[in-house]
């Protein structure tokens, strides 16, 4: 079986070859769909560390800049984000066919996804309470793609649909936005952000660029880098921008038959499971649980000393300091470590300042001043820790209900139908929400029992430790 998929990775490869893109004879496309991940790329011989295994032509990239559609038509370019520039691209591509200079490539790429745009509702809901089911988006992706994408190739059907083809004929609007989301799709899960010849990109001292640096980026189509598959613990090759052509290199020495792995960043399970549509528990690590703003302000409102409006104004002032989000993550870790390492900033300044005397608050609001981050009270230990319980309350079902069951199927590959097999990986992830949640509950009790003997302030947080909440940065591809 798969005869078809193989001559497409041949096809694919000798597509490549003509191009002026280098491939080292180390390594092969292969198809790993046994182990459930699609093709992969591994090494056929010995590999040593800095070692190049392929360089790409920027010219080979699918891109706005190297589509013949940025030609024709300039102008729908101009004030459009990198994104649905790239979506349109793309469209206009894959409707050439065989005209297209990346059929092969098109070949190759995925038509279904497990990402969390295409499950259904009966599979979103066993995510329960996971924060990750509001990051979806898909209404609002309908909405934007029907009104940016579609007119703007209905409005140039000339142009996107070639005079031979049949395409203008067959595909409905219906048709064009699923065509839309699968490449918004594929952009999600394949593509990278391309640095220009020249950057002029911040990265801080660990190789981490902020998410507006990146966004600020036009994407790109990398053929052959994408079809590394990532790992956070087995990453041994990076992607390395150069002036005229990218060069995927192995970071470390790799042995014949491994198989080489990109990295995809810091991201918790829910969010690989929202972007890529896979988990494994290599980035258990770093999952985190949102306590949604509305949960914070519901408990806040009913432990609060103060009248409702004295909170309302409170609020009101935490918002013009930046205090106020949407969420505040809660991160998993290390819990013989200081609590207050793993909970957001902003949400220990809040609840402190929800819970200062009138004269105290109007001290440090006359000064432009808040609360320090780095220490909390007894009292705002307790109300953090209602508001973990209120968090663990939100979903259907308890940890340990949860745990037993998958203990022994927590890779979740192998041959199970693709509606059970997403329902597992949600288990996965609502799993480790819960267990940072059980964790920060034992945690807490145990600090407010020692703390409530002395009263005095608790958890200092190391002023070394990296950044959490919302403001995580993102690793560059
Ligand atoms: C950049 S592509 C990698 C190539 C991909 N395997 C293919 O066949 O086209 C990313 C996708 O590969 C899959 N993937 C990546 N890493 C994986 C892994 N460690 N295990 C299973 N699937 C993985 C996911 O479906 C993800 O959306």
């Amino acid at each position: 079986m798969g005869d078809d998929f193989q001559a497409k990775s041949e096809a694919f490869m000798a597509w490549l070859a003509n191009s002026t893109a280098t491939v080292n004879n180390k390594i092969a496309l292969r198809d790993l769909r046994e182990l459930d991940a699609g093709r992969g790329v591994i090494a056929v011989a010995d590999i040593a560390e800095d070692e190049l295994l392929f360089s790409i032509p920027r010219s080979s990239i699918l891109s706005v800049e190297n589509s013949a559609l940025v030609n024709k038509l300039p102008a729908i370019f101009e004030d459009l984000d990198p994104w649905f520039s790239l979506i349109l691209v793309m469209i206009y591509e894959y409707i050439q066919g065989n005209k297209s200079s990346w059929k092969s490539y098109f070949d190759i790429l995925p038509t279904e996804f497990d990402t969390l745009m295409f499950w259904t509702e009966d599979e979103l809901a066993e995510l329960q309470a996971s924060a990750v089911r509001g990051k979806v988006g898909k209404e609002e992706a309908d909405k934007s793609l029907s009104e940016t994408v579609i007119p703007i190739i209905r409005s140039h059907e000339d142009v996107f649909f070639p005079i031979d083809s049949q395409a203008k004929q067959l595909l409905s609007d219906l048709d064009l936005l699923a065509l839309a989301h699968r490449m918004g799709s594929t952009i999600m899960a394949y593509a990278f952000d391309i640095e220009p010849a020249q950057t002029s990109k911040m990265t801080d001292e660990e190789g981490y660029a902020s998410d507006e640096e990146d966004e600020a980026l036009p994407k790109g189509m990398v053929p052959l880098a994408d079809m590394l598959n990532a790992d956070a613990d087995r990453n041994n090759a990076r992607l390395f921008y150069e002036r005229d052509i990218l060069i995927m290199k192995a970071l470390k020495p790799i042995k014949s038959g491994g198989e080489i792995f990109n990295d995809y960043g810091p991201l918790p399970r829910s969010d690989l499971l929202r972007r890529y549509g896979y988990i494994t528990d290599n980035y258990a690590r770093y999952d985190v649980v949102e306590l949604p703003f509305e949960v914070v302000r519901k408990v806040v409102e009913s432990v609060a000393q103060i009248k409702p409006s004295i909170v309302d104004d409170r609020l009101e002032y935490l918002d013009e300091q930046g205090v106020i989000d949407s969420g505040y993550d809660i991160s998993i870790q290390d819990y013989q470590q200081d609590i207050i390492e793993h909970m957001s900033p902003e949400l220990v300044i809040l609840i402190e300042a929800i819970l200062l005397p009138q004269a105290e608050f109007d001290r440090l609001k006359s000064k432009g001043k808040l609360p320090k981050a780095d220490k909390l009270t007894v009292q705002g230990a307790k109300v953090l820790l209602r508001l973990i319980r209120a968090r663990i309350a939100q979903y259907a079902t308890t940890y340990e209900e949860d745990a037993g069951d998958i203990s022994n199927s927590m890779d979740c590959r192998g041959p199970v139908f693709r509606s059970e097999k997403r329902k597992r990986m949600a288990k996965q992830v609502r799993t480790g929400e819960k267990w940072i949640l059980k964790e920060a509950d034992r945690a807490l009790s145990v600090v407010i029992e020692e703390t409530a003997k002395t009263n005095e302030g608790f958890a200092k947080r190391n002023e070394n430790s990296p950044q959490t909440g919302p403001n995580k940065k993102r690793r560059v591809a």
